[in-house]
This record gives C-alpha cells, structure tokens and sequence, in this order.
C-alpha cells in the first residue's frame, strides 16, 4: 500500500481545511492552493505549503486547469483531492491528473461520466434495477410525441433539461393544455442554460422528500453504505438544513435503500466516497442522482457513525481495502447541519460578502464547527457564501435540536450579514421539530420572513 508524499488541495475554505485536516491525521504534508483574494485565508495558512495560482475569479484560478497541475508538479504532490464544487465532477481535471501521474482522489472519471447525463444515469440505473421515476428515457424534441408520451405517463409530470441539474428548466405540467407552451419554455430555458435543448419527462413526484445514502467503494470494489442524510430543508435547490439520520427511517428501509444505493455504485464502477440521491414520497424512492464526489453535508454521517469520509477517501486512493463492513456501519445517535452563509435574509438571502470585525463559534457537548474564517476576515465576493457548518450531535433528535438551538444562539458574528436568523426559526418551527416536512417546507411555511 502506497502512502502519498504530499497531497494538494485544489478547493479553498472550510473544506480544504477539513481534508488538510485529515492529511495531518494520517502524517501526510498538504499543499493549499489559493487565489489572489484568498492570499490571508486561512486555510493558506493551515497548509504545510501554499501556492498561488491566479486572480480572484474562479475561471482564472480554482477551474484552471494547467494552474492546479503545475502547482502539483512543481510542489511534487503525488496527489490532488478536488473537495466539492470547482473541479471536483470534471472528468477532464480527472483525466489530467492521471496523464501528469498524479492520483485524483475521487472515483475513476469514467463513474463521473456515467452520472454526468441525467439520461444516461436513468438508463444506466434503470437496467441496474435501481428505481427511478417513471417517465422515459431519451430525450424528446417533437411536441407531439411529447404529447402522447405525457399522456402515456399520467398528468402531473415534470419536463427536465438532460444536460441540467439544480431543478433549472424544470417545469411541471398539470395537464395537457399546458403541455406545448411548458415544453416550448422548458427547451428555451435549456438551451440557454446548456446550451442542449434535449428535454426528457417524468411523472410529478408531490412534494417529495430528499433522502441521500453516503456510500463508501474502494478500488476492488468492495461497497458499503454508510448512512442516510434528510436534506429536504431547501431553498432553490440549495441545502441549508440536513440530518442524519432521516426520520422517516426505519431499520428496514435503511437496508432496502442502502442495498439499492450499493447497487447504482457497483453499476457504474464507483470508487471513493460518493452519495446517492432519491426522492422520497410516501413510501416509494426513486433515484434522483448521484453525486461523485464528498459533499457539503458529509460531517453529519461522520457525527453519527464516527467515519472519517475525507481519510477514507484518501486511503481508498492509495490502494487501500476498505477498512469496514457493511456490519461495522451502526448509527449512534443523531446529527443536524446547518449552513450558516453571509447573506442578507432580508434581502432575499442575496450573497453578503465583508469584513468580519468580531467572531466566536459555539463549542461544548456535541458540537462541531467547519469552518474557514476568523475575526478580521475578509470574506470574497467571487466564491460561494458559505462561512461554516455548525453541526450538533446528540443521542436522539430531541437531543441534536436542543444542542443546535443553543449552539445557534452561542454562535457570534458580527460585521457581515448571516442567515443565522434563519436557522433559529426553523429550528424552533412545530412542523420541522415534528419531523413531518418535505422539500416544500420553506415555501409552505413562509420562514424566509423570520
Ligand atoms: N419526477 C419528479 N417529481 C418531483 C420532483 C421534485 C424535485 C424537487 C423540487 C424542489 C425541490 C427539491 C429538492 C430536493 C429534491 C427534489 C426537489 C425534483 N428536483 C429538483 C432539482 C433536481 N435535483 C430534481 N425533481 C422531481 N422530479
Ligand atoms: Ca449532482
């Protein structure tokens, strides 16, 4: 088993610090990689070295290619973890590392094609015996067949763009007068959006829930299931709230779910850490997506089962068998994340970068804080608007609320506007501490005017 010399991290703020932090753990030195408006951030200073490669915008730096392999060959790093976002599902950053002989800690890039088209994933899923919605499968581009196609399914359905994702040029259809002008928007929409106009159909799920399963794969192809994660807590297809586990669990969907998420994994050759998405709607799942790469949201599996995701990942990549069993994975407890993001709440939650001039993060039982800034920091308008996530942990989802509300009220940040306001209502929401909520909750129970 080859160990890495050096690992480079090709992402920036909490998450290059949570892998920085995982290469410390393991003895391995870090390599940070940072832009000119990420030069005093502080996972620059956390590395053991730090590169600059470019100005502030994303395309001239964290999607620059040739930028992020230079900096590994000049550095000698044998490897490159992507985190999440920027680079991280690009199959050509994923083949470049191989063709410059640098490990890209993450799944083969032909598992992240496999997943790239939604209209290859549904096929790919459907013939894996995976659930998906019903619906079909190539893309349609004549109205009429459309017609008699959404006729075949049953009125509502929903038209998705098969190059998109994030619910862009999603339209649903409630019947079949509105077929033609929904189509018509749905192909401009895409068009402009991807620059692929190819639409496919799926009968209307109402209001489902969105439940994911972590999964965990090494390079021979042993595949687990870690834990199931609840991120219906949405707004615009952003996660701002997700827990794990689901309460709508129960040990034997856990299994039958799992089971169906190894499986889509196996299908498509996964290795590394990936997570299945569904949808779930009273008592049926079906496959939504996957996402091949560690995701935003991965330290409520690691609260609840005490896996290292990033560590795995990283032993995954060197060769290394999987150091679990599907029995060693037992959930203990309950976790909840919550994404606390400089935006303005009052301003429909519009991106708020600036200086923050005073900052102290909760701490105590059960509590963990991912972050990437300080007091004194001057949050970037060019990346996402992400400052932490403030996870609580307890023994029951009594327990994880009771902690997270405190942590919510302990947690100080002053100088930029944040979305805490926000996380404070819907945790002291009935309907969300009943655990009876689906994606429709923010729109149905007006929390943005907290
Ligand atoms: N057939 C069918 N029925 C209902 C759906 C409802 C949604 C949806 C709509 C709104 C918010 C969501 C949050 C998480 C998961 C799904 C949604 C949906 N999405 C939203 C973006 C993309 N991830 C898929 N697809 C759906 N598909
Ligand atoms: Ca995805």
């Amino acid at each position: 088993m080859r160990m890495f010399n050096k690992i480079l991290i090709a992402n920036r703020g909490e998450i290059a610090i949570r892998v920085m932090r995982a290469c410390r753990e393991l003895g391995i030195p870090s390599v940070a990689v940072y832009s000119e408006a990420d030069k005093n951030a502080l996972f620059a200073k956390y590395a053991d070295e730090a590169v600059f490669i470019g100005p502030s915008p994303s395309s001239q730096s964290y999607l620059k290619i040739d930028n992020i392999i230079k900096a590994a060959l000049e550095t000698g790093a044998e490897a490159i973890h992507p985190g999440y976002g920027f680079l991280s599902e690009n199959t050509v950053f994923a083949s470049t590392c191989k063709e410059n002989g640098i490990v890209f800690i993450g799944p083969p890039s032909t598992a992240i094609d496999a997943m790239g088209s939604k209209i290859t994933a549904r096929q790919t899923m459907k013939e894996a015996g995976v659930p998906i919605v019903p619906g079909i499968e190539e893309g349609i581009n004549d109205p009429d067949e459309a017609m008699d196609l959404a006729d075949g399914i049953g009125y509502p359905i929903i038209l998705k763009p098969a190059a998109g994702g994030g619910g862009i040029g999603m339209k649903i259809v409630g019947s079949r007068e509105e077929m033609l002008p929904a189509l018509t928007s749905s192909q401009s929409v895409a068009r402009n959006a991807f620059g692929d106009d190819t639409i496919y159909i799926e009968k209307y799920l109402t209001e489902p829930r969105h439940i994911e399963f972590q999964i965990l794969a090494d390079e021979m192809g042993k595949t687990i299931y870690v834990s199931d994660r609840e991120c219906s807590i949405q707004r615009r297809h952003q996660k701002l709230i997700e827990e794990s586990p689901s309460p709508v669990m129960s040990d034997e969907l856990r299994e039958r779910m799992g089971s169906i998420a190894v499986k889509a994994a196996k299908a498509i050759g996964y290795a590394s850490a990936g997570t299945v998405e569904f949808m779930y709607s009273r008592g049926d799942f079906y496959f939504l997506e996957m996402n091949t790469r560690l995701q935003v949201e991965h330290p409520i599996t690691e609260m609840v089962t005490g896996v290292d995701l990033a560590k795995e990942q990283i032993l995954i990549a060197a060769g290394q068998p999987l150091n679990y069993d599907q029995s060693d994975m037992q959930i203990r407890g309950w976790a909840i994340e919550c994404r606390i993001n400089a935006e303005d709440p009052l301003n429909d939650f519009s991106p708020a970068p600036g200086r923050i001039k005073g900052y102290r993060s909760p701490g105590g039982p059960g509590i963990r804080v991912d972050s990437g800034v300080y007091s004194g920091y001057l949050i970037p308008p060019y990346y996402d608007s992400l400052i932490s996530k403030l996870v609580a942990h307890g023994k029951d989802r009594r327990e994880a609320i009771a902690r997270m509300e405190r942590a919510l009220y302990e947690y100080i940040i002053v100088g930029v506007k944040t979305n805490l306001i926000f996380h404070k209502a819907v945790l002291r929401n009935a309907r969300f501490r009943s655990g009876d909520f689906n994606t429709g909750f923010i729109k149905e129970e007006n929390i943005a005017e907290a």
